[in-house]
Order: C-alpha cells, then sequence, then structure tokens
C-alpha cells in the first residue's frame, strides 16, 4: 500500500529534466540552514570572549560542547521522525524551535537591552548569558533534529528506479551545505565588525546572528511553500520501541535455548521470530549491519574536525600574505567548501565515470575507504608543513637553562663576559646567550622583563619598546598604547596585527612618527636611541631589533593537505549520506542518517579525549599519529566492507509484505496448523528472499 502511494504521489509530482520539482525547495531550505548554523559559529567563540568576556578555556569548552550536542540530538529528531510525526512535520516543527534559538542568539547580543548607564557594556551580563544558552540549546535540538530528516526527506522524493538522480541529489545537497557554509563564514565575521547600538556603538553581533536567524525564516518559508508537492511517508508507529523489544527478545530468547538440544538458527535475530513480524526482524538485521559497518568510521571525522583547531593553529605560524590578499590563520577554513564546490562536480562528471569505462566497479564503500586514506594523506602532509614551521621557530630555554637578552644602549660596540664564551655587542644591537645554571653576576643592567616565552597568538606580533632617552616617552599607535616608559625602561608587550604601523612617540607637547611593516607572529624590541629629538623625523632614532622572527612559511603549503582532506571529504561524506539512505528499510531511513551524524558526535569526542590525553611533544608527531591510526582503521573498515552485501530494502521489504499476504491467505484455507511448525517453513522461506536480495559485495 505504502509503495503504490508513493508511486501514485510521484507519478503526479512535476518534473523538472528528470528531478521532482520537490527537490528544489529541499536543497533551497539546506543551503539557508546550513547558511544560517555555519554563520552563527563562526563568530560564536569571539562573542563569548568579547561580549559575554569569556575566557579562553570556558568560551572553547562551551563551543565544543555545543559542536558535540548538534550531532547528538540528530537522534532525537529520527526517533520523533520514523516513529511519530513523520518526516515533514518533525522539520518543520524542529525549525520553528531552531529560528526561535537563532532570534534568541540576536536579541542576546544587542547590549543596549540592560546598558541601563548606557556606557557600552551590558550591566546584568547575566541575562545575556542565560538567554544566549536557551538559544544554543534551541539550536542544537532544532539543527540536529532536522540534518537526519532533511537528508532523508529529500531521498524518499525519488522513486524505486530513480537511483542515478537519487545519487546526483545527494551531492547536489552536499554542494549547497557548501555554498551556504562558504556565504556565511565569509559575510558574518564581517557583519561582526560593524559598530551598531542605540545608546552607544558597539562591535555588531546582533547583526551578525540576526542575519542567520532570518536565512532560518526563509528556509522555514521555502520547505513550507513546496509542501504541496512533497511525498510525505507517515510514520509506522513506535518503531524505535518496537525495534528495542525485539532485540531484547532475541537475546532473552536466545539465552533460554542456549542449550545444545536446540537447532541454532542463521541469524540471532531469528531468536525473535516466536513473536515479532519476520518483516521487522529483516529490517533490525539490515540498520544493525549496517551500523556495525559504522564502528570503525568515527576515526575520519576525528582528523576531519582538526582542521579547525589544529590546523587553525598551524596556520597562526605561518605567513599569510598572498599580494593583494591578506589571509587571516582561521579564513584558510574557507578553502574546504571552496574545493568542495569544484571537487564535487569533477569527481561526479569525470572521476567516477572515468573509473567505470575503465571496467572498475568502485562501490560506495571501496569510495569510502579511498576516502578514508586521503584523510591519512592529508595529515601526513601538514606533518611535513610543521616540520618545515619547526625549522623556523626560535629555541626557547630548557627547564635546566636559562637565556639572557643583552642589548647594547650605547654608540660604542660591547664586549660581555659570559660563562663559556664572551659577546661582542654592536650599537643598538641585542645577543640572547643559553646560560647553564650557574651563578653569574652582571652589573649595570636593565630592570628585570618578562619576555615571551612562546610565538605571539593568532599570527600577531608582540611588540614592545625600550626607552634609551634621559625622558621618559609615551608611545601608541592606533591598535595598542604603551603607555609612558620610563628612561631605560622597557614597555609591556602589545600585540600588532600584520601590515604597516605607525607609532606616535611623545613628550610632553612635543611628537613624531615612526612606521614599519610587521609580517605574522614576529616579535620585536623597538630601541628608541637617545639622540632622539622630536618634533623632527624620528625614523633613525629608533632601532628594530628581532626577538622573534617572523613566520616565514607561507600558508599556501597548506593547501595540499586541505585539497587531500576534501577529496577525501567527497568520497566518504557524500558516498556515506547516500549508503546510509539507500540501505536503510523504509520506516527507518532516518534512524540510520542520525547513525551517521552519530559517527560525527563521536569523532568530535575522540578529538576532546586525545587533546586532553596525549602529550606528544612534536606537533608533527602527532599528526603522524593519527594518520597512521586512520591507516589502521581504514583496514580494518576495508576487511568489514569486503563482507558487507549491499541490499535493495524496498525489493526486499515488498517480498516480505507479498510472503506474509501469501500466509494469510494460507492460513484461512489451512485453519489448526501448528504455529511452531509454520514459523519455522516462514522462516526459511524469507531468508531465500532476503539472500536472493542481498547480492552485490564490497
Ligand atoms: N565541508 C563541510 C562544511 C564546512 C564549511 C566550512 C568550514 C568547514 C566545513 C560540510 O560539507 N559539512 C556537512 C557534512 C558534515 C561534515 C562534518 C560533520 C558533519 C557533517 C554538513 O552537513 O555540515
Amino acid at each position: 500500500k505504502i509503495l503504490n502511494e508513493k508511486r501514485d504521489k510521484l507519478e503526479f509530482s512535476k518534473v523538472v529534466c528528470g528531478y521532482p520539482l520537490s527537490i528544489f525547495f529541499i536543497v533551497v531550505n539546506e543551503f539557508c540552514e546550513r547558511f544560517s548554523y555555519y554563520g552563527m559559529r563562526a563568530v560564536l567563540v569571539l562573542y563569548f570572549k568579547y561580549f559575554l568576556r569569556w575566557d579562553d578555556d570556558l568560551a572553547t569548552s562551551i563551543y565544543h560542547t555545543f559542536v558535540a550536542l548538534c550531532y547528538l540530538t540528530p537522534i532525537l529528531g529520527a526517533i520523533v521522525a520514523d516513529s511519530w510525526l513523520g518526516k515533514f512535520k518533525t522539520i518543520i516543527y524542529l525549525s520553528i524551535v531552531y529560528a526561535v534559538g537563532q532570534v534568541a542568539m540576536a536579541v542576546s547580543a544587542i547590549h543596549d537591552i540592560t546598558d541601563s548607564d548606557r556606557d557600552g557594556t551590558p550591566d546584568s551580563m547575566t541575562f545575556h548569558i542565560v538567554l544566549s544558552m536557551v538559544g544554543l540549546f534551541l539550536i542544537a535540538l532544532g539543527t540536529g533534529g532536522i540534518k537526519p530528516c532533511v537528508a532523508a526527506f529529500g531521498g524518499d522524493q525519488f522513486g524505486e528506479h530513480q537511483d542515478r538522480q537519487r545519487r546526483t541529489f545527494f551531492s547536489v545537497f552536499y554542494l549547497c551545505i557548501n555554498g551556504g557554509s562558504l556565504l556565511s563564514t565569509i559575510i558574518t565575521p564581517v557583519l561582526r565588525a560593524q559598530e551598531c547600538g542605540i545608546y552607544s556603538k558597539q562591535k555588531c553581533y546582533s547583526l551578525a546572528f540576526g542575519v542567520p536567524a532570518a536565512l532560518m525564516v526563509v528556509a522555514l518559508v521555502v520547505f513550507i511553500i513546496g509542501s504541496g508537492m512533497y511525498y510525505k511517508a507517515e510514520p509506522q508507529g513506535n518503531i524505535m520501541l518496537d525495534v528495542c523489544k525485539c532485540i531484547g527478545f532475541a537475546i532473552k530468547n536466545r539465552y533460554r535455548h542456549r542449550s545444545k538440544q536446540y537447532p541454532k538458527r542463521q541469524h540471532w535475530m531469528d531468536w525473535a521470530e516466536e513473536k515479532y513480524d519476520k518483516l521487522l526482524i529483516a529490517q533490525i538485521k539490515m540498520v544493525l549491519k549496517v551500523l556495525f559497518l559504522y564502528i570503525p568510521l568515527p576515526m575520519f571525522w576525528t582528523l576531519f574536525d582538526q582542521k579547525g583547531s589544529r590546523w587553525t593553529l598551524q596556520a597562526t605560524t605561518m605567513d599569510g600574505n598572498f599580494g593583494a590578499l591578506v589571509i587571516q590563520p582561521d579564513q584558510m577554513q574557507t578553502v574546504n567548501p571552496i574545493l568542495i564546490l569544484t571537487l564535487v562536480p569533477i569527481m561526479d562528471s569525470l572521476i567516477y565515470p572515468l573509473i567505470k569505462k575503465c571496467g572498475l566497479n568502485f562501490t560506495p564503500l571501496k569510495r569510502m575507504t579511498v576516502g578514508m586514506l586521503l584523510a591519512a594523506i592529508a595529515f601526513v602532509c601538514a606533518a611535513l608543513v610543521q616540520i618545515q614551521i619547526d625549522k623556523t621557530l626560535p629555541t626557547f630555554p630548557s627547564t635546566s637553562q636559562s637565556q639572557l637578552k643583552l642589548l647594547n644602549m650605547g654608540s660604542n660596540s660591547v664586549t660581555v663576559k659570559l660563562p663559556g664564551n664572551d659577546a661582542l655587542i654592536l650599537p643598538a644591537a641585542q645577543v640572547y646567550p643559553f646560560i647553564n645554571n650557574c651563578n653569574t653576576k652582571f652589573t649595570n643592567l636593565l630592570p628585570e622583563t618578562n619576555d615571551l616565552t612562546s610565538k605571539p597568538q593568532e599570527g600577531n606580533n608582540a611588540i614592545r619598546f625600550v626607552n634609551g632617552m634621559k625622558t621618559a616617552v609615551n608611545v601608541s599607535t592606533a591598535a595598542a598604547d604603551f603607555g609612558l616608559i620610563e628612561p631605560f625602561y622597557y614597555s609591556n608587550y602589545s600585540q600588532i596585527k600584520n601590515g604597516k604601523a605607525t607609532f606616535t612617540l611623545r613628550s610632553g607637547s612635543q611628537s613624531c612618527e615612526y612606521s614599519t611593516n610587521f609580517g605574522f607572529g614576529s616579535s620585536y624590541t623597538f630601541f628608541i636611541h637617545s639622540t632622539l629629538v622630536f618634533g623632527s623625523n624620528c625614523q633613525d632614532s629608533v632601532t628594530a631589533v628581532e626577538d622573534i622572527k617572523p613566520n616565514s612559511v607561507h600558508m599556501a603549503l597548506q593547501i595540499p593537505q586541505y585539497f587531500f582532506i576534501t577529496a577525501g571529504e567527497v568520497m566518504f561524506s557524500v558516498t556515506g549520506l547516500e549508503f546510509s539512505y539507500s540501505q536503510a528499510p523504509s520506516n527507518m531511513k532516518a534512524v540510520l542518517q542520525a547513525g551517521w551524524l552519530f559517527t560525527v558526535a563521536i569523532g568530535n569526542f575522540i578529538v576532546l579525549i586525545v587533546a586532553e590525553l596525549a602529550k606528544i611533544p612534536k606537533q608533527w608527531a602527532e599528526y603522524v599519529l593519527f594518520a597512521s591510526l586512520l591507516v589502521a582503521v581504514c583496514v580494518i573498515f576495508s576487511i568489514m566492507a569486503y563482507f558487507y552485501t549491499y541490499i535493495d530494502p524496498t525489493e526486499i521489504e515488498a517480498q516480505f509484505k507479498k510472503k506474509i499476504n501469501e500466509d494469510d491467505e494460507d492460513d484461512k484455507s489451512k485453519p489448526g496448523k501448528a504455529e511452531v511448525e509454520m514459523v519455522k517453513r516462514d522462516s526459511i522461506k524469507c531468508h531465500d528472499e532476503y539472500d536472493k536480495a542481498t547480492q552485490t559485495k564490497m
């Protein structure tokens, strides 16, 4: 009946170039939803840090908890959809929850709401924190809840013989995800950088969250407009409860009949046959087979999700100057959606057909295996880049050493006697000898200062001034104020972005300017000579002494690793999405999509655990470790995949239903047959049908 209903609905639905028109509304919905999600995510950590004034640790913990929650809630959405409301209603209701969450975030970021003294900072931070946490919870529920439903609902729109179109749909679906996320990750940071407000102008987080909220409303409206065109499969009762009870019964029954006198059954789930519908048992077998295959998959996501963390950190130690364009470390992540937008069409229209022409059967599981290997290669590339970076990093003193920084502020060269060897320091120059623990006495030194013990964060440059004049000097730039520096004292470090910076040096009413260019990740001490004359050009009276070299390994070197991980993603993720749909029984499509997303959640948890536990001192070694782990997991997966037989759930279900109908007729004509005998006979027949429909291997 269900198949006929679907056939009728699809027969009368509008078709454009062989695709149901309803698909258009689903992919536009996905585009807007992903814009909304990734756009909000792009500015979230900055909102925590600069608006809610949380420290780095709290901001990153809450951020990762939110992301993990977004991949746990799909289970909830899938259960609601498959057992109760159906996919269509679940998407509508949870999209409303999602949009409310986004609006709550936008409102929570309006500083004027609680800024009664109008000084530009919220007076009741609790209000903003509570509202944004409620908002984030609703968003996680909404985005995670609808995620398995939208993909599966899209797949439902295709008929039995539209496998090719359905595969293309999943590719286009993935393109829309990346189109939306690419646009939003570029746009929302720009919106955040604007200044807005009623009483005082502040960074405009409300706009950066407001636009994603508006896009979520658009996503909902577009989805509702398509309402009349969709095929909406009805939920078939509380399927998850039935599944759990059936599995529970099979285990109990198997245990009760553990003695040798009872004949073995083909599959342990067959022990549920005495009580449960054979169709349900067959469907559970299909799901369990796929879920078993999913066990090694989180390892792929563990590597994949480090793009956003470790690789961004790696980029902070690299040079992002691309000529006319200066790329910030976190902007490198946009390379992923850009590559997706180019690689998906290339794979679909060139690579896969070419492989097919060569007579190779590049099945979904083979594609996923190759995808994993490509991700491992990406990490080997990351390790090679890291080795290059490490060569350029400054050496800091070990625990048994001290490092001296000696700056000659005079106009003659000076020789300093040091344990081991002497050092000659030219005028306005600095030496940094390492001293092993010993008692060394130096006289006429500047007061002790806190030096940097690592490279400056986020590609910034750490800058300080030392005043060699006999009068105090005030130093400032547009971005930083070094304050008043007393004679022969150092200022504190200030963080300066890359590019040109102009420093104003002031003493009383007199001033002069000093300009210089910065790269990424350097540290300089600017020495103000005693000969400086205010009112004239002070360019020649300031000497830059390099403490830490600017990053010299170019960010373009990260492109190969991004290329391999994205090619891996196309083979693994796009294929996996379609595989999860095609191998799921009709009443558990969303559940298997949720199972797929659950592997992402586990992968994220592994990242968190490994980050805490594995204290590998060399970053390149950690990359190699991850690559090796993925290769090992990939070998296990390919063995599991070799034994996997592809199924056609629609075919199996149809045959089971036919058989059950025939048996019902039989029962009516032959009343009084022993029930046990019938169960046994049915079981054998059904296994035959199942075997016929499951013929293709890996
Ligand atoms: N390539 C990602 C999107 C992305 C955009 C900007 C920066 C990084 C990534 C993508 O397609 N994501 C899909 C599938 C996915 C991938 C990883 C974890 C869960 C799902 C998405 O649905 O968001």
